[in-house]
């Protein structure tokens, strides 16, 4: 049988690490690594606008996606990110894969510095080379994906990035996989509501799921989340943080969507409003 979407996307992930190590030497990106100023907290961020608004928004700029097609053709990752800064996200995703998501790491650059707030750097990640590459590029937080990963290569790379003073987001979509993520230090659990083997949604997976993840980690409901309603079911199961693309990135105006979101889903306005 044919490898399913994410061993397709992993796949393909390798080959193209291959050749940038060849292009450029992991000497050099340590040292634009060391060079870079230290990571701007993503987990604290979250948790403060979890402590002033009631939710922590990870907001994606994302311009298309193997599920989605083309999401957005009006796409400046600097308009997109000032617009969810303001709107009220407390740290942004950049998708940087270009094969399957048409992002890049140029999107992350200039996302990260029209704004002051936290970027996730949102890759495959299947090799260390990765993690300091996504320092070197600024990103203050990377995305594991347990499903797509072994638990020594987990490890090396989640203790690469916490050597950095960056935060880890450990992504998970079962009970297997959630055990996995629990072996790891990094509190920022995030439970995947889409099945990246087949790409469908269901937000009875955070349902399933969050009763099982320990109070002293965080749980980051993301994929699928479409409306205010979505939001409310999802903070009844016990989500506080939340990540959201499509839903955002397909609005003419972001900035508003992404309060009308917010808010209709409960939480208070903080003092920038
Ligand atoms: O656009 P959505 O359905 O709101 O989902 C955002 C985010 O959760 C999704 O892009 C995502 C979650 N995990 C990933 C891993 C790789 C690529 C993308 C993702």
């Amino acid at each position: 049988m044919a490898g399913t979407i994410l061993d397709r996307i992993c796949d393909e992930k390798r080959r193209q690490v291959a050749e940038n190590k060849s292009r450029r030497p992991i000497q050099e990106l340590l040292k634009r690594a060391q060079d870079q100023a230290p990571p701007r907290g993503f987990a604290a961020a979250l948790t403060h606008k979890v402590e002033t608004t009631g939710i922590g928004l990870i907001a994606e700029i994302k311009k298309a996606s193997p599920s989605a097609g083309l999401i957005r053709a009006d796409f400046k990752p600097s308009q997109l990110a000032r617009a969810y800064a303001h709107g009220g996200a407390a740290c942004l995703s950049v998708l940087t894969d270009q094969r399957f998501f048409q992002g890049s790491d140029a999107d992350l650059g200039e996302a990260r510095s029209a704004c002051d707030l936290p970027v996730i750097r949102k890759d495959f990640m299947v090799d260390p080379y990765q993690v300091v590459e996504a320092r070197a590029l600024g990103a203050d937080c990377i995305l594991l994906i347990v499903g797509a990963l072994d638990d020594v290569e987990l490890a090396n790379m989640e203790s690469i990035a916490l050597g950095y003073g960056m935060d880890v987001l450990i992504e998970v979509h079962d009970e297997a996989e959630l055990e996995r993520a629990l072996k790891l230090k990094s509190p920022l659990i995030g439970i995947n509501n889409r099945d990246l083997k087949i790409m469908k949604t269901d937000l009875a997976t955070t349902e399933r799921l969050a009763p099982l993840v320990p109070g002293d980690r965080h749980i980051v409901c993301e994929s699928g989340i479409d409306s205010p309603v979505d939001i409310k079911r999802m903070v009844a199961a016990g989500a506080k943080r939340f990540l959201i693309g499509e839903t955002l990135m397909k609005r003419p105006d972001v900035e508003m969507a992404t309060r009308v979101l917010l808010v209709g889903g409960g939480a208070t306005l903080d003092a920038k409003g």
